[in-house]
């Protein structure tokens, strides 16, 4: 199916609003690439290409660095959202007077809102109200794959399946699939869930724990994020697909995720700042492990993987503490 071709507005020039961009302007669509930081993105449009994330992902010609937002915005049929999740609000409160009615807006955020626990669409509700098509972009999905072209599948989700069928048919192809659905906040629950499990996959490994034990945190993770899924609304069916057990996969296993990568850091001791200077970018899961962890108690959801987490992101629990108290945790039914 050929899309036609648009012109978006893409807000946040990290590594995944800049993967997405050229995903987009590969596909032919006009993209204005905005970062706050103007001075990057000046450097990043002489550059053409991220200099600082993705400086081996050259920029199609229909991609440009734009340093002004209301430029960016006036000048897209569609908006696409991708900063952190500490972020979205703000970011979403400087987008908010420059939208009109007909501009939809997708993110493409994993995580929780920090000290609220709310989800991005709540979020996204909140600041630009309920009237307008909405969406997310998830999945497991590494910036730099999808920079290189590497077949990569995300799915889009969105309560106006107009949108979401526009957006899969902007961003889709050979290599770069999608699928679409509607529930949002199972694809929410999934993208900030998966982060925080990352983390204790990563101390596991680092301690050198092994195989065994990987599948077991990430099988037993997967058990976890249904049962908050379940709670807050989310179709079980979302967590065994893309934005679920997909992105768990990926981001648990493989060193490029920088979640995976905090946990390992915490295995042979350094302090969660001292390894999120090192790895220099958005570790999701670190924030995300107090708010998963506040909405389990508050739910009694039995979360004893990212309680532990949590309890060595912050309570300055040792890593090996952390393992012994899941190792000594009785035996139980499986289907509990
Ligand atoms: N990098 C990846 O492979 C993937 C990342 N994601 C998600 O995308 C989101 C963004 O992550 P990355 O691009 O990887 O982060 P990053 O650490 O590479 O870059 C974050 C960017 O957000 C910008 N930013 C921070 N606060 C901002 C604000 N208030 N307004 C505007 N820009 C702001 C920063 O200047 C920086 O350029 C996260 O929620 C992440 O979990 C999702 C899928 C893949
Ligand atoms: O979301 C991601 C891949 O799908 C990126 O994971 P990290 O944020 O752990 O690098």
């Amino acid at each position: 199916m050929t899309a036609p071709l648009q012109r978006f507005a893409v807000l946040g020039a990290g590594s995944w609003g800049t993967a997405l961009a050229v995903q987009l302007a590969r596909r032919g669509h006009t993209v204005a690439l905005w970062a706050r930081d103007s001075q990057a993105i000046a450097a990043h449009e002489a550059a053409r290409c991220n200099t600082r994330y993705l400086a081996d992902t050259p920029w199609p010609d229909t991609l440009s660095g734009e340093p002004d937002l209301a430029r960016a915005v006036a000048g897209a049929d569609d908006v696409l959202v991708v900063v952190p999740s500490h972020a979205l609000a703000d970011c979403l409160a400087a987008l908010a007077p420059h939208l009109t009615p007909d501009q939809r807006v997708l993110w493409a955020t994993k995580g929780l809102e920090p000290d609220t626990a709310r989800l991005p669409h709540e979020v996204a509700r909140a600041v630009l109200g309920d009237t307008r098509a909405m969406g997310v972009l998830s999945g497991p999905s590494f910036s730099g794959e999808v920079g290189h072209g590497l077949p990569t599948a995300v799915t889009i989700a969105s309560e106006n399946d107009a949108f979401a069928n526009d957006m899969a048919a902007a961003f889709h192809d050979g290599m770069f699939r999608v699928y679409t659905a509607r529930d949002v906040i199972g694809v929410g629950v999934g993208g900030a869930v998966k982060n925080v499990l990352a983390i204790a996959v990563g101390i596991s490994d680092g301690l050198g724990y092994g195989a065994n034990a990987r599948a077991l945190l990430i099988t037993r993770g997967l058990t976890e994020m249904m049962r908050l899924g379940a709670a807050l609304g989310g179709a079980r069916e979302t967590f065994t697909g893309m934005a679920g057990l997909g992105d768990l996969l990926l981001t648990c296993t493989d060193d490029q995720s920088r979640n995976r990568r905090m946990g390992l850091a915490l295995a042979t001791g350094q302090s969660v700042d001292a390894a999120a200077r090192e790895i220099g970018q958005v570790v999701e899961g670190v924030r995300v492990a107090r708010e998963v962890h506040r909405m389990a108690i508050a739910h009694g959801i039995d979360m004893p993987i990212a309680a532990q987490a949590y309890a060595v992101l912050h309570e300055d629990m040792a890593a090996t503490t952390a393992v012994r108290r899941l190792t000594d945790r009785p035996y139980r039914a499986e289907a509990e």
